[in-house]
């Protein structure tokens, strides 16, 4: 059945949530809501995205409300716990909340903070969850060249999975993978907004500048490209959400049960950032994975996370432009 805006805004429902911790610079996640034939779906990017970076994450929003998943291989996800660039002294509340992960992702990187900060912090997870854990970082691009290398050097005894996106550039994560191998480092690169921000999201796997891809449902316009994406890119693949609330997390769900192989753990316990849900059933870790489903939002959340009216019109206009643009 195809969709129109009508269908879109009929049933459009807008929240905003608050983070428990602050999170690349957030405390509150907004994100707009609606309900297609297959079922509910998220549309969530970040305020700052203009209307062209924005539409990808629509159209991903059409396809899980309006088109049928692909067939699913697994019914159950495992996924890493997500840790903000907090003190050391508050990791241990912040591991706590993701029942039975193994793995941790730990932003790294911040702004205002020091390697030595960076360092504590993943110290005090291996120090936490054991020498059995898998632990990668994730830079959001913010390191040079030199940094990351200067970084990678400083973490190497704490024995990292990989490094998400330690610089900007593909050209800079090229240059960096190649010092790592010549200076008998094993770490893996692994590349996120170079995929899901790219203009081609197969240019760093084309050019050898990564070991590993991140995968995001929304930028990258939904399970369906999200998928193809990863088979032309040919390396591992890790399934990541934009902080979502459940709708969208089981967006990225479906998407990571449908993927050929889960090599890594999934970047999908988010929820256990936010402050509040739009389910009294959350997708949160149990036993270190989540179960498969789709999510239909509660009224009564809807109603206590409702935005105002004015961000709820914000978000009714982005709609209407991104879509046109789609139409395009
Ligand atoms: O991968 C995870 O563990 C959680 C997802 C995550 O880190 C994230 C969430 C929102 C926006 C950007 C990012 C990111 O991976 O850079
Ligand atoms: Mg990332």
């Amino acid at each position: 059945m195809a969709h129109t805006l009508g269908d879109i805004l009929a049933s459009l429902r807008v929240v905003s949530i608050p983070t428990r911790t602050r999170f690349r610079g957030i405390t509150t996640r907004e994100a707009a809501l609606f309900e297609g034939p297959e079922g509910w779906t998220e549309f969530s990017p970040f305020l700052e995205y203009d209307d062209i970076e924005a539409a990808s994450w629509l159209a991903a929003a059409l396809d899980f409300g309006w088109r049928p998943t692909p067939p699913l291989i697994r019914d159950r996800v495992l996924v890493n716990a997500t840790v903000p660039a907090v003190g050391a002294e508050q990791v241990a509340e912040i591991l706590s909340r993701f029942d039975g992960c193994t793995t941790a992702k730990i932003k790294v990187a911040e702004r205002g903070q020091t390697l030595d900060d960076d360092v504590a912090r993943v110290a005090e997870v291996r120090r936490i969850m054991g020498q059995g854990a898998n632990i990668r970082i994730d830079a959001n691009g913010a390191w040079s060249v030199a940094e990351a290398l200067t970084a990678i050097r400083a973490l190497e005894g704490l024995n990292l999975e990989y490094v998400e996106q330690p610089c900007a550039t593909v050209s800079e994560l090229e240059q960096l993978r190649a010092l790592v191998l010549a200076d008998g480092l094993t770490v893996r690169i692994a590349a996120d907004e170079s995929v899901r921000k790219a203009s081609d999201p197969i240019e760093v796997a084309r050019r050898g500048a990564a070991d590993v891809v991140v995968i995001k449902a929304q930028p990258l316009g939904g399970i369906h490209t999200a998928m193809a994406v990863a088979a032309e890119a040919g390396l591992p693949t890790v399934v990541s959400s934009a902080l979502d609330t459940s709708v969208g997390i089981s967006m990225g769900l479906h998407l990571a049960a449908a993927l050929p192989e889960q090599p890594f753990a999934a970047g999908l316990a988010t929820a256990a950032l936010l402050a509040g849900d739009v389910t009294d059933d959350s997708l949160l870790p149990s036993d270190g994975a989540l179960r498969v489903r789709r999510v239909a939002p509660s009224d009564t959340l809807l109603a206590s996370y409702a935005a105002s009216t004015e961000r709820a019109g914000w978000w009714a206009s982005r709609i209407r432009r991104t879509y046109e643009l789609l139409e395009q």
